[in-house]
């Protein structure tokens, strides 16, 4: 069996715990879990017992994180590390290149080289705050056609929010595995060890794996889910509909590399057995995947075009009410409704700032050029919105309900200023003349009202 077939065949069977936020327990082996406390004496099963903090000890409850894993060696017990190369990984604070006004767009990734992971795949655009300071984010890209095998990844910096847009990937992670498939999102806490196989070869009928997508590093406080006001207790993105894995734990006594990014820098160190040996668990610092098609979309159903905070699926608050660090807003299938209403986004200038990216199909502001896989940075204050062909379609059409599922986007909005890393400026994926979308917009004021 090929690699791809054995992922495949472990990704089928996958059991999950459902719920955002939850007081999650999983056990791989009955009696793994210590019942009544979280640090006996000797914990069951000869396991050493761990806890793993996302927050501080102090942070209220609503906001607390933190995970208790049952392990067969401690993740103390490991050699120092050392610095490896960063690849094509960059951090906050984003000092390569001055921050820019422009509006930016690139086409997808290049093929990546042969032998390709996911850690080494990852290609940062850029992004802002201070990774230090646990503030800020980061976009970054990944391809890669291969699977990591003796090696793990964990995150000192912040959470990972994975976005698949080509490939799916089985994400075997200390709290045991998950399957994210293009349209879903998986989430890896920072500190959290996983591993990446691919579960698909390349779509063009090539014989190699092949993934590709979207990661924000989150460096802020934890995704939550947003606040629901007055919509009530049900919509957005749902609680149950978030899935954790179930304790799964691997018993390999062999060199396995742990990559530790951490301040921005790559370190290595090399355990002598693999660390995603965690017997049982419980917590709610886990990972988990939601699948964006199960967000439920409200919008308009009398006249405007509703902001797209209405879209949230995840935010991470800063310290100052309603502004997030970053957004995570989804463009899912939906009817639009709104009577004399411009229905695709309208033009704005925004004091946050907006990177999109394409998951699958297109985007109801941009007639072309903007594709799976590829991405669009509108930075704070920056002026778009549709592009003439839009404009003018839109403008012209008629206001029939519409359903527009021909489509997946979605946004990385946040607080600061992206700035772009130098390879992001300089790549050849870089679209040059982005402008000229906006170009051609006629001019139609007349100073007497033809109503
Ligand atoms: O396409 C964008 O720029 C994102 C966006 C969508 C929308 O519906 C309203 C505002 C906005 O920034
Ligand atoms: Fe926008």
């Amino acid at each position: 069996m090929s690699g791809i077939e054995q992922a495949r065949k472990t990704a089928e069977n996958l059991g999950h715990l459902t719920g955002f936020g939850n007081e999650h327990s999983s056990e791989a082996l009955p009696g793994a879990l210590p019942t009544g406390r979280n640090s006996p004496q000797r914990a069951p099963l000869g396991l050493y017992a761990e806890q793993l903090s996302g927050t501080a000890f102090t942070e209220p409850r609503a906001a607390n994180r933190r995970s208790w894993l049952y392990r067969i060696r401690p993740s103390a017990a490991h050699p120092a590390y050392r610095r490896i190369g960063n690849g094509a990984l960059r951090s906050a604070p984003f000092e390569e290149t001055v921050p820019d006004p422009n509006r930016l767009r690139w086409n997808p990734l290049p093929e990546p080289e042969p032998g390709t992971d996911f850690v080494a795949g990852l290609w940062t655009l850029g992004g802002n705050g201070d990774a230090r300071q646990r503030t800020g984010m980061a976009v970054h890209l990944y391809a890669a056609n291969r699977s990591m095998t003796d090696r793990v990844f964990s995150d000192a910096d912040g959470e990972l929010l994975i976005v698949p847009e080509r490939g799916g990937l089985l994400l075997r992670t200390e709290f045991g595995l998950l399957r994210a498939e293009p349209g879903h999102v998986a989430l890896i806490p920072r500190g959290v060890r996983f591993r990446v196989e691919l579960l698909d070869t390349a779509p063009d009928g090539g014989q190699s794996p092949a993934a590709r997508g979207y990661v924000c590093e989150n460096y802020g406080q934890p995704f939550q889910l947003p606040e629901l006001g007055p919509i009530g207790a049900n919509g957005l993105a749902n609680a149950r509909d978030f899935l954790a894995p179930t304790a799964a734990y691997e018993d390999r006594e062999e060199p396995v590399e742990v990559v530790n990014k951490f301040c921005g820098n790559l370190w290595s160190a090399t355990y002598d057995h693999s660390p995603l040996d965690v017997v049982a668990w419980h917590g709610n610092h886990v990972p988990y995947v939601y699948d964006l098609r199960r967000f439920n979309v409200l919008g308009t159903i009398s006249y405007d075009h509703p902001d797209p905070s209405i879209f949230t699926v995840l935010t991470s608050p800063s310290d100052t009410p309603g502004l997030a660090g970053v957004d995570f807003v989804v463009f899912a299938p939906r009817w639009l409704v709104g009577e004399d209403t411009f229905r695709p986004p309208y033009f704005h200038r925004n004091v946050m700032s907006e990177y999109m990216g394409l998951i699958e199909g297109a985007y109801d502001a941009k007639a072309e050029g903007f594709l799976p896989g590829g991405g669009s940075l509108h930075n704070m204050m920056s002026a778009h919105g549709p592009d003439r062909e839009t404009f003018d379609r839109a403008s012209a059409a008629e206001l029939a309900p519409r359903k527009v599922d021909d489509g997946l986007a979605f946004m990385f909005e946040t607080r600061w200023p992206v700035t772009a890393t130098a390879q992001a400026m300089t790549a050849d994926h870089l679209q040059k003349g982005y402008d000229n979308v906006w170009q051609g917009l006629a001019r139609n004021f007349r100073a007497q009202s033809m109503r």
